[in-house]
């Protein structure tokens, strides 16, 4: 199941981290602005603490300035920090400081400040993480997760994925029984803090808040700034769109699993929902024929320029990797933002991402930028994902063979959707389609869908548009889309004309299209060779 936003601030914190604002008085960032009048707007928009980070003022003028800005922090009940600088804290009457890797150590720090001093200290990896836990850091500053030019000598670029396995590791180790707080920085800013809030959930753990220089400093109003980072971060993102309905089968029998698998192809066909691709130059032909046949609305548009328009058309978009080049990356970026925005559901179609170090870094970057509600890919692919990029896929086709099968597939493909909070779905000979939590097997389709190309694109292509006129319930709809495809090729294969790959394709349209036109008349008789079991 896609996972329920965790409470933010945990009873019995008595320091807010939901928003740590981190100070820059560099002329590139806080421009002429007066730095206390901007950290005050900032405390105004919801900032819960605040960091004096100063790398150029001499130390007299950086004490003045500590001592305003914890005067100010303190009239407004926020817990003022200074960055490196224990001297200053210590003078300053700070709550606390924060330390670099190469800065004083905790303990030492805690001799001079106190058991009462708030201590932080920044981590990159695990072993930072956990030694800083061990040493009684009372929160941890992960980063960077994103590049930023407000500091360019950062100790690495980890990804919402590296800040989602310190977190899980810091709560996982017994030794530390301890609560420390964990929060993200770098490169964070409206586009991004509800991505990363979504997806580096953990089972076991999650993140408290989020650190931010220039998205408030450098900003035209501090209070405006603050005021959306932190409802951004707080509301629950548009693509999560969990309702009272949303039973994705957990305790749902059969029968009425496929009267709900019905319901939702009536109402797909009916809605004529757009299904905008932006995929690769073989199968843009067949999958927008597929659309149509299906009885929905193809759109085969890479502009980045037109992407928001098509995204408030209320369809879906696939991301199809089949013929990208990392020129493409911007481009796609664009594109899934667009739809997250709105809470359009997007689908990445990985193909051969364990062929290539290109395709994989492409596909960790998108998967990093942007929210995904659902993967699609063969047993190579999904396995390629779920365990790091191995080198070892040929080509783009699935290795259906002996090895792959003593892969437990449905365990796979259900770690998969829980690491990436979506919906993942392994195509093949079985398939298996999960959301974390309930996993499905599904033995419909023919041998003739690997004969041709572009199948298992245009699969991807059908599932945006039934997941666009059902984002409540993602993973049924996905259900219904594949059921609803499989079948059709049954049908087409079934079909007296069809003799082989080159009879199947106009027969598997037909196919596609007398199944829209029973939805459309109301007989779902065709889904009575449904063939899914609940795993
Ligand atoms: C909340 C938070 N996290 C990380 C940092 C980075 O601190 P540090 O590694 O000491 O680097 P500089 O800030 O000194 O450049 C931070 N300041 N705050
Ligand atoms: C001060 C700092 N520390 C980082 C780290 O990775 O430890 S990144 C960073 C700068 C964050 O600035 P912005 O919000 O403008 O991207």
């Amino acid at each position: 199941m896609l996972p329920n936003l965790p409470p933010l601030r945990r009873p019995g914190l008595d320091t807010d981290y939901t928003l740590y604002l981190v100070t820059d008085s560099s002329e590139a960032i806080l421009g002429n602005k007066d730095l206390v009048d901007v950290v005050e707007k900032a405390i105004k928009g919801g900032v819960g603490i605040v960091q004096y980070r100063e790398k150029n003022l001499e130390t007299r003028a950086m004490l003045t300035m500590a001592i305003k800005l914890k005067q100010l922090c303190h009239q407004y009940n926020v817990k003022f920090i200074v960055n490196d600088r224990v001297d200053i804290a210590f003078i300053a009457g700070a709550d606390g400081v924060h330390l670099g890797q190469d800065d004083m150590g905790i303990k030492d720090a805690r001799k001079i400040l106190g058991e009462r001093a708030i201590i932080g200290i920044s981590c990159t990896t695990v072993e930072e993480a956990l030694e800083a836990v061990e040493n009684g850091a009372n929160y941890l500053g992960i980063g960077a997760v994103y590049a930023t030019s407000t500091k360019t000598n950062v100790s690495g670029i980890i990804g919402i994925s590296g800040v989602r396995n310190i977190i899980s590791k810091v709560r996982q180790t017994s030794k530390h029984p301890r609560h420390v707080p964990c929060v993200a920085i770098g490169g964070l800013n409206t586009t991004n803090v509800q991505l990363l809030r979504y997806k580096s959930h953990a089972v076991d753990g999650y993140l408290e808040g989020i650190a931010v220089v220039s998205a408030i400093i450098g900003s035209e109003d501090a209070t405006v700034a603050a005021k959306n980072l932190k409802s951004m971060f707080v509301e629950a993102p548009p693509w999560n769109q969990l309702s009272q309905y949303n039973d994705c089968g957990h305790t749902l029998e059969k029968n009425d699993i496929v009267s709900r698998l019905a319901q939702i192809a009536k109402k797909t066909v009916e809605i004529k929902p757009v299904s905008h691709n932006m995929t690769n130059i073989v199968v843009a032909n067949f999958a927008a024929n597929v659309i149509i046949a299906a009885g929905s609305s193809p759109i085969m548009s890479m502009a980045p320029e037109e992407a928001a328009e098509l995204a408030s058309l209320g369809g879906g978009l696939v991301v199809n990797l089949g013929s990208a080049i990392p020129g493409n990356l911007s481009i796609f970026m664009t594109a899934v933002q667009a739809y997250n925005k709105l809470g359009g559901p997007v689908l990445l179609d990985p193909v051969a991402v364990g062929a290539t170090n290109m395709r994989y870094n492409m596909v960790s970057t998108l998967l990093n930028m942007g929210h995904f509600d659902i993967i699609k890919g063969n047993t190579s692919e999904i396995q390629a994902l779920a365990s790091g990029f191995q080198g070892n896929q040929k080509g783009v086709d699935s290795v259906d063979d002996a090895e792959s099968e003593q892969v437990d597939k449905a365990a796979l493909v259900s770690s998969l959707a829980r690491h990436e909070h979506c919906i993942v779905l392994m195509t093949g000979k079985t398939d298996y389609l999960s959301d974390g939590t309930t996993t499905y097997s599904i033995d419909n389709g023919v041998e003739n869908l690997n004969s041709v190309t572009g199948t298992g694109c245009a699969l991807g292509s059908l599932i945006v548009a039934f997941v666009a006129v059902h984002r409540e319930n993602k993973l049924l709809a996905t259900l219904a889309a594949v059921l609803f495809y499989e079948i059709a090729a049954e049908l087409a294969q079934e079909d007296p004309v069809c003799k082989g790959p080159g009879h199947f394709i106009p027969c598997f349209l037909d196919a596609l299209r007398h199944i829209c036109g029973d939805c459309k008349a109301k007989n779902m008789q065709w889904l009575s060779r449904a063939k899914f079991e609940k795993i």
